[in-house]
């Protein structure tokens, strides 16, 4: 009979308790599917005071570093988050041998490229299905089944915890404060959730994405990135009053110039868009590729069991790889596509802000977009009467823009926050679906 695989599993948390759960319960299973079968060898924990039902304490140790030192494991599943200790504890596994499987999009962030290296140097594996998009199937379709096509574009909600929050303000009328509750308690958060609604968890996954399907190395550095900290009841209510719905989205694109833009920001979704109907804390993906066209991908996001499920697709595939004695050496950061400049980047924007009710002053504001070759699709004006308002600014210039670029809006809304004729906020959304 041939010898179990041996794996060790790094952080038995929201996400580290399922699969631990799932190897320890699935043997049977597994092993048909992998044709070895998986010996769970050692449980990487911070704390050994924590009830684990199922789990053999003898599994448990704090010492990770000595768990990965071993030269006989075959799989690592890193699931502590964070940095450091988990990149020495990465780079320990596979220069050991073993292969790694990882959910740590913060890492993968950074250091992607220099892993990748790594593992194809050692002759291991290193997935990372997990790392964005929770359950969804995204990593490997980038990877593999469109690696033959040309991606111009990945689009999408990739944040559970954000989408959860605004959906759960939209719809409920639930606070900020107390929605982002919820979702820490129901699992979707990352330890730090400001990680989530500052917006860096998005962008670690879009820098990620954006590598993968434009074979370059981006970095969450590289990413523009703006949370929904800043987003408003009046964004909320304007947005309604659009026919769209805010949501948090991570957009990279290939330009004709071979260069990339790749950012992360809220923006009004028109709800005729399909991602306006992206509830709870469900992720989707849209990819336009020349041949393929438009995918779709969309699923659960976040969640202990659902980010389970996409580990255990790396387990097995990892599985089958060490059993043939092989594997996939799948890094390709070929093209070296630089990122543009954030102001190079293109998109269309609603502008609202108060304005002086008296003669000239609506042409006066065209004019300061016009000056910025910015093209105006829709005005809307309503009086204010009612509503709490600046001083000698009972108006209130709702415009949506045609596509322009962010640094001619930039030059729009510096010109308008200068402007006497406007009040003293200005606020600025991206729009998608019109
Ligand atoms: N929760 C989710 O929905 C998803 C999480 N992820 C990623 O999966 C990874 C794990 O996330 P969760 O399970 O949600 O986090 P968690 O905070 O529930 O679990 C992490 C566990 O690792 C332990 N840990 C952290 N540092 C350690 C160290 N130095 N030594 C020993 N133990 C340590 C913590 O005590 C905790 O029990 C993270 O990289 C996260 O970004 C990815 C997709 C979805
Ligand atoms: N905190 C993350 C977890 C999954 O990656 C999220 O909310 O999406
Ligand atoms: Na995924």
């Amino acid at each position: 009979m041939s010898k179990p695989l041996k794996v060790v599993l790094l952080g038995a948390g929201v996400v580290g308790s399922q699969v631990a759960r799932i190897i320890l319960d699935e043997g049977d299973t597994l092993e048909a599917r992998i044709g070895r079968r998986l010996e769970l060898v050692g449980i990487g924990v911070r704390r050994m005071d924590v009830e684990r039902p199922g789990i053999d304490p003898a599994l448990l140790t704090t010492d990770l570093e000595s768990l990965v030192a071993r030269d006989d494991l075959d799989i690592v599943i890193e699931l502590i988050g964070g940095i450091d200790p988990a990149r020495s504890l990465v780079r320990t596994a596979i220069s050991n041998g073993a292969s790694v499987i990882s959910a740590n999009k913060a890492l993968l962030a950074e250091d992607l490229g220099e892993l990748s290296r790594l593992a194809e140097e050692k002759g291991v594996d290193l997935h990372y299905e997990a790392a964005v998009a929770g359950a969804i199937p995204i990593i490997r379709p980038l990877r593999e089944s469109l690696v033959g096509d040309d991606i111009t574009e990945v689009m999408g909600i990739v944040n559970g915890t954000t989408n959860f929050i605004l959906d759960k303000m939209v719809t409920d009328g639930v606070s900020f404060d107390s929605a982002l509750a919820e979702a820490q308690q129901l699992g979707y958060a990352e330890a730090d959730p400001t990680a989530d609604v500052g917006g860096h968890d998005a962008a670690a996954k879009a820098a990620i994405l954006a590598g993968l399907a434009f074979h370059t190395e981006v970095k969450g550095q590289d990413v523009f990135t703006e949370g929904i900290t800043g987003v408003t009841e009046a964004d909320i209510a304007a947005a309604e009053s659009m026919d769209c719905t805010v949501k948090l989205l991570a957009v990279a694109k290939l330009a004709d110039d071979d260069r990339i833009t790749v950012k992360v920001h809220p923006a009004m979704v028109a709800k005729k868009h399909p991602l306006a109907a992206v509830r709870g804390a469900y992720n989707a993906i849209f990819v336009n590729s020349r041949e393929a066209g438009e995918l779709m991908f969309l699923g659960a996001g976040a969640g202990g069991s659902p980010t389970a499920s996409a580990v255990m697709g790396d387990v097995v595939t990892v599985g089958r790889n060490r059993r043939r004695g092989t594997a996939a050496h799948m890094s390709s950061g070929y093209t070296r596509r630089q990122v543009a400049p954030i102001g190079e980047s293109r998109a269309q924007f609603y502008v609202s802000f108060e304005v002086e009710d008296r003669p000239g002053v609506l042409a006066k504001c065209a004019a300061v977009f016009g000056d910025h070759n910015v093209s105006l699709r829709v005005v809307q004006q309503s009086y204010l009467e009612d509503e709490v308002h600046e001083e000698g600014f009972p108006a209130r210039l709702g415009v949506m823009t045609h596509t322009t670029t962010e640094s001619a809006l930039a030059d729009v809304v510096a010109e308008l926050r200068e402007s006497d004729f406007v009040g003293s906020e200005v606020r600025v959304m991206r729009l998608e679906g019109f």
